[in-house]
């Protein structure tokens, strides 16, 4: 942050992304955003969304100092995503959470204003078009990335095996390894999803994101939210507010399968 007078202008957060990126103010296809229910369209041609994941796949868990990461093998199809509105195959590279500092607020998408205390993402590149992530990462079609609400409410077992593994990495630009883990286990019973174009939420933002967030949350108990809270972000400060505010549709359209 600097001091400019009165105001407190903080030259970290989203509010000066776009000093570096100006992507984050002049785009298009900017994310997240706020589903408003009513606006959404019904698409009955969108596909079911399929999700096979090999827990085999899985490798590294990280806190990579604005997230905690789940990083895993994409060296193979071993995990994928396929249907929705996406034809081919796109491969899970990694998974990671963004929460805040109480349970009120904490998503990323809001549906109808509301906000969630955590938001997951599942993060995959298309496969069938591209080499890697990071050639996928710069194409309007590279990237498909499942968003999963989650709600307060009973503890969640399966991902307190995940919170179980976060003493190993409490401080930023750790890293342990993280095997046999089956992101599945993340996965609400049902996939309904709203989809549109749209980016990644952090910088560089880049607008390759075709982005499916899932209308049912999976649960997540207060206590479990403050094992989020003990990560640190740099300079020992607890790791939490990691998510960015909706951005403007610009004439988007937000398709829905449900
Ligand atoms: C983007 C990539 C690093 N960032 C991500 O992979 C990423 C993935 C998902 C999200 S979210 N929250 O939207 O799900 C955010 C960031 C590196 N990288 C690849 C190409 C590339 C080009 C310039 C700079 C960095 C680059
Ligand atoms: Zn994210």
């Amino acid at each position: 942050t600097s001091y400019w007078g009165q105001g407190v202008i903080p030259l970290t957060g989203p509010s000066s992304w776009h000093q570096s990126f100006p992507v984050a103010k002049d785009g298009s296809r900017q994310s997240p955003v706020d589903i408003r229910n009513e606006e959404t369209e019904r698409d009955p041609t969108l596909q079911p969304l399929v999700l096979k994941y090999d827990p085999r796949s899985s490798k590294t868990i990280a806190n990579n100092g604005h997230s905690i990461q789940v990083d895993f093998d994409d060296t193979t199809d071993q995990s994928v995503l396929k249907g929705g509105p996406v034809t081919g195959s796109y491969r899970l590279r990694q998974f990671h959470f963004h929460w805040g500092s109480c349970d009120g607020r904490g998503s990323e998408h809001l549906v109808d204003g509301a906000s969630f205390a955590a938001e997951l993402h599942l993060v995959h590149w298309n496969s069938e078009k591209y080499a890697d992530v990071a050639n996928a990462a710069i194409e309007p079609d590279g990237l498909a990335v499942v968003g999963v609400f989650l709600k307060i409410g009973a503890a969640n077992p399966a991902l307190q095996k995940l919170l179980d593994a976060f003493d190993s990495v409490q401080k930023e630009n750790t890293k342990a390894d993280f095997k046999n883990f089956d992101p599945s286990t993340l996965l609400p019973p049902c996939l309904d999803f709203w989809t549109y174009l749209g980016s990644l939420t952090t910088p560089p933002l880049l607008e390759s994101v075709i982005w499916h967030v899932l209308k049912e949350p999976i649960t997540v108990s207060s206590g479990q939210m403050e094992q989020f809270r003990s990560l640190k972000f740099t300079a020992n400060k607890p790791m939490q507010d990691n998510f960015r505010p909706p951005q403007p549709l610009k004439g988007r359209k937000v398709r829905r399968n449900f």
